[in-house]
């Protein structure tokens, strides 16, 4: 098949347009497959000025977003979750009667800040506490099929009309990849290790003096580049180097919050609904042999184990709060990325009563992966003694349709892209018995799937 609408889309925009009285029109077909990182690249040849990607750890669901339709932000701190699910209710209801009737909708994709209570930088600025969007176009690709939604205001902009049917022109043309090499980089700057140790020690202090159990603590380093870092050519490179992990983008105002994630915030679909906990760590080996070694010292390592089970624990609990019947292994398997290993224990629930993802998001976050146990003083813990503004890292990310199924990640291994500058983050769990040097090396080789994808290399 053709891109088979591409040269109704405009007319229909306008008839349908001129027809209703409803304040935003959506409209499906399908299409031709396209390369996803591709079509995101073109968003900017066609001066869409938001961009947003998310593709499952299996590639399964692929979605592209162009431009921005509709918006939800809030820098509400208690409400967040709750007052995007509201808005997107009432929103959806406004647009149901004024959809051609495919099964294709639109969806919400969007994100969280990590710690509402954490002051917020400028480097933040154009991230709210809350933000999820409906594209002016998106892509899906889902069950070996491509869909092209496109959501307007029903007195659609000429101007909007013309960046559709020309991302169409484009779109007939033969495909290529995203052609923009990375920029060569001209300073590395990061905390300074004693520092940052220090804080760590600190924390096992507070740990060991029975004030909490576990708390993550990450750390940041900044680059700058000679020229602009084009978010298309890292998209493309951490989907080559990083198989089997989520792949996100979310771009506005000239920055984009970009990472390839392993680990699985939640998904529901229907009454079925997933989760995984993630945490303890080892970097992979350089032989076979080696590797396995590691693999194998970490299946059995007291420390991990207990920074894992936390995690367990907490993901556990909450899941059985939604679901009827939940499935998890006894014990944690090993998870084998392309820099690091994992202790993984994935979680299945049944019979989910929950209304929404959104409303499991909001009792899971942030898991003791990410903050620590007990929460509330594990938060407390990283907002005195981390040195960082968190923004979206290690927070939700993930995308939610009409029914409330959905799925969100949590935005780890993961970086700010602002011009010529780059922010990546990473972080480790602590407990009473962590060593702060390996802490300090762990968020070294968390770093490297960023650095990877920015074309860096940093063998010290
Ligand atoms: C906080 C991060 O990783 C979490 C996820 C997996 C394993 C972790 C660990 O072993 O400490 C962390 O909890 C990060 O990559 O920045």
């Amino acid at each position: 098949m053709a891109i088979l609408y591409q040269h109704k889309i405009e007319e229909q925009l306008r008839f349908i347009g001129k027809k209703t009285n409803r304040p935003f029109i959506s409209w499906s077909g399908e299409m031709d497959r396209v390369d996803p990182v591709y079509f995101f690249a073109l968003g900017q040849a066609c001066s869409f000025r938001e961009r947003f990607y998310w593709s499952d750890r299996a590639n399964e669901t692929v979605y592209v977003g162009l431009g921005c339709t509709y918006s939800i932000e809030t820098e509400e701190k208690e409400q967040r979750f709750h007052s995007v699910e509201t808005q997107w209710k009432r929103w959806m209801e406004e647009i149901a009667s004024y959809h051609n009737g495919t099964d294709a909708t639109p969806i919400l994709f969007g994100g969280f800040s990590f710690d509402p209570h954490k002051p917020k930088t400028d480097k933040w600025r154009a991230f709210p506490h809350a933000k999820m969007v409906v594209p002016t176009v998106l892509l899906s690709l889902k069950n070996k099929k491509a869909t092209l939604t496109v959501t307007v205001p029903s007195e659609c902009h000429e101007e909007v009309i013309e960046k559709i049917g020309m991302l169409m022109r484009l779109l007939s043309q033969e495909q290529r990849q995203p052609t923009s090499s990375l920029p060569k980089l001209v300073k590395y700057e990061e905390i300074q290790k004693e520092e940052w140790i220090h804080a760590v020690e600190k924390t096992i202090g507070n740990i060991r003096k029975g004030k909490l159990d576990k708390v993550v603590l990450a750390r940041e380093a900044r680059l700058s580049f000679a020229d602009t870092i084009d978010p298309s050519a890292v998209l493309w490179r951490l989907r080559e180097q990083q198989p089997f992990s989520y792949l996100f983008a979310f771009e506005q105002e000239g920055q984009c919050f970009i990472g390839a994630s392993p680990e699985q915030l939640v998904k529901k679909e229907g009454d079925a609904c997933y989760s995984v906990c993630l945490a303890g760590s080892i970097r992979r080996g350089k032989t076979f042999q080696e590797d396995e070694q590691l693999g194998q010292w970490l299946m059995h390592d007291e420390k991990n184990l207990r920074e894992h089970q936390f995690v367990v624990q907490m993901i556990k609990e909450a899941i059985e709060a939604v679901c009827e019947h939940v499935d998890m292994p006894a014990s944690p398997q090993l998870l084998k990325l392309q820099h690091i290993q994992h202790l993984y224990t994935p979680v299945i629930g049944e019979k989910c009563h929950a209304a929404s993802v959104l409303s499991i998001v909001e009792q899971m976050h942030p898991t003791p992966a990410l903050g620590g146990t007990p929460r509330e003083k594990a938060m407390k813990e990283i907002r005195e003694i981390e040195p960082l503004d968190r923004g979206w890292y290690a927070a939700p990310i993930g995308w939610m349709d009409a029914e409330g199924n959905g799925e969100f990640a949590v935005a780890i291994r993961s970086g700010l892209l602002s011009g010529k500058e780059a922010f990546i983050f990473a972080g480790c769990g602590v407990v009473g018995d962590s060593d702060p040097i390996s802490e300090y090396e762990e968020t070294k080789v968390k770093f490297t799937p960023m650095l990877s994808a920015l074309g860096v290399e940093r063998n010290e």
